[in-house]
């Protein structure tokens, strides 16, 4: 494969686990292929321990879902595979039928940027049995990673109190797309820019950089190397002075700055990548503020993330700008967000529509049945509460009461009529026909940061938050309890027989 031409020039629809084709191919087998059903993508725990999540990836899922459709290399790779004894996996009327098959689902969905909290859906699918099934891998393959990024990011740019957050993970990042997923998530997560050229081609993202110690050794001497940058990019010079001795570096810098001043230009700054940065920065911003560079900024990097800014910001460090890559791309202390996908209902042969519930040992992993969505609930534009509630339930405006989902004793009652809501769940497409305007990456991430002040600094906390209330809808928490007890009963029976 030519990584370079070929990955990206097919639909993604065989981007998907082996099972969910399998299961397809069954359903279809079985006459259930196009039996309505509804899926709910949501996750069970804030990722860092922390007490907020930002959705993105939403804008991949449209591209993904608008480019649904099995072309005939897919089609081809498919009629190919084989069972132990020779005879085709799929057959071919199978394909045929896949051939023709067009998205059709109707798809809701927070917009990205938004906060989310566990257990509610942040992506909700009603559609054909089949396609609403095909949809689970790749949705979650894109939700997952990249609202886990973000939300790193959003994290690392609390930490560091609005000064620009400037991301540089590319060559630490989990491969190509990896790299250029977490690049987009960052920039809604806060982040200012990326080091990443080709994400800020792809996605408009700024790009912004300094120079690396290959460029300083390159040279005799350390003021060569300054001076001969200073040559390159009057106006953008920012020195990295760690290469030999940090503050000999600053030195040199200041040497240079002096120059280009003469010369009507200013230097920017500097970059310390090593070291104790809280000492090294008080230090050159000491000497930078006496050789008369007030407003020469100071870079920090080296294996920066919310917790070591935080600990640097007490120490009161002089650093005004943060390069941060591994830790954040990388998603360093949690690998993974564990968004999963979920049946919630089912339409019967009659036409109606059944609540489904998966009954689990652990009560935590019970999902929510029905076809639900969620609201939120603001005071003086601040978020108060989420509901989750079913779509064609009424809401009393006089008063409701949520249920939590895990611990059905923490309860709490809403009066709706005092306060301004938005019901989270937006349409994207209905019967297969997108409905939504994608707004542009800016205005997400403009989106991520106004959703990020109407929440509580309590929640924002990056150890122990206080926790958010969601809860379920009171009718919604019974249908759920009964149909629990339902099937609990049921196994209960046939264990008894
Ligand atoms: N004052 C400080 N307080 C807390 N953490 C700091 C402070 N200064 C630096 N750090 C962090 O401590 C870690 C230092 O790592 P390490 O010892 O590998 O770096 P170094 O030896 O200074 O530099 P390098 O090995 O990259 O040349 C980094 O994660 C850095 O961000
Ligand atoms: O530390 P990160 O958050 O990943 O930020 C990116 C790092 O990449 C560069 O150096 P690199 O790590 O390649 O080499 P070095 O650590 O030896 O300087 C840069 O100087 C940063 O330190
Ligand atoms: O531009 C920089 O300073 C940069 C880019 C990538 C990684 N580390 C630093
Ligand atoms: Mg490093």
């Amino acid at each position: 494969m030519k990584i370079t031409k070929d990955l990206y020039q097919s639909s993604l629809v065989l981007l998907t686990d082996f099972y969910q084709l399998t299961m397809a191919y069954a359903y279809w087998k079985s006459g259930k292929g196009e039996q309505e059903a509804v899926f709910n993508l949501f996750f069970r725990k804030h990722p860092f321990q922390g007490g907020f999540t930002l959705a993105a990836g939403l804008d991949y899922v449209i591209d993904f879902c608008r480019n649904f459709k099995f072309e005939k290399g897919e089609l081809e790779y498919l009629g190919d595979m084989k069972n132990k004894d020779g005879s085709p996996v799929f057959e071919s009327a199978f394909l045929d039928y896949l051939q023709n098959l067009e998205f059709t689902c109707d798809i809701d969905a927070v917009e990205e940027g938004t906060v989310v909290f566990p257990n509610a859906p942040m992506i909700r699918v009603k559609g054909p049995l089949i396609q609403c099934q095909l949809l689970e891998t790749p949705l979650l393959n894109i939700i997952n990673f990249q609202t886990l990024i973000a939300t790193k990011a959003a994290r690392i740019n609390l930490a560091a109190q609005g000064e620009p957050v400037l991301e540089f993970g590319l060559r630490r990042a989990q491969g190509i797309d990896g790299a250029l997923a977490a690049s987009r998530a960052a920039y809604i997560g806060g982040c200012t820019s990326t080091s990443n050229v080709m994400a800020g081609k792809l996605f408009g993202i700024p790009v912004a950089g300094t120079h690396a110690h290959s460029w300083i050794m390159s040279f005799e001497t350390e003021l060569e190397a300054f001076e001969a940058y200073a040559e390159a990019f009057p106006d953008q010079c920012v020195f990295l002075v760690d290469t030999y001795d940090t503050l000999n570096g600053v030195k040199n810098a200041i040497k240079v700055g002096d120059k280009l001043r003469a010369k009507g230009k200013e230097m920017v700054g500097i970059r310390i990548d090593s070291g104790d940065l809280a000492y090294f920065s008080t230090q050159a911003r000491q000497m930078l503020d006496e050789a008369g560079f007030p407003d020469a900024k100071i870079v920090a990097s080296n294996d920066l993330d919310e917790h070591i800014i935080t600990s640097l910001k007490s120490q009161d460090a002089a650093i005004n700008v943060w390069g941060v890559g591994t830790k954040l791309v990388t998603a360093y202390d949690q690998p993974a967000l564990g968004a999963v996908y979920k049946l919630s209902a089912v339409k019967n042969s009659e036409g109606v529509w059944e609540p489904k519930v998966k009954v689990s040992q652990q009560s935590l992993k019970i999902n929510i049945p029905g076809f639900h969505n969620v609201k939120r609930y603001y005071s003086n534009g601040k978020a108060v509460s989420d509901m989750i509630y079913l779509e064609d339930q009424e809401i009393d405006p006089r008063g409701v009461v949520i249920i939590d989902p895990i611990d059905a004793t923490r309860r709490k009652r809403l009066m709706p009529a005092f306060y301004k809501e938005e019901v989270l769940l937006k349409p994207i497409f209905k019967k297969g026909e997108k409905v939504y305007t994608i707004p542009s990456l800016h205005e997400i991430r403009e989106r991520a940061a106004t959703q990020l002040e109407s929440l509580d600094k309590a929640h924002k906390r990056l150890v122990n938050p206080h926790l958010y209330p969601v809860g379920l809808e009171e009718n919604l928490h019974h249908l759920r309890m009964d149909l629990v007890l339902k099937a609990k009963k049921f196994e209960n029976e046939q264990e008894a027989e």
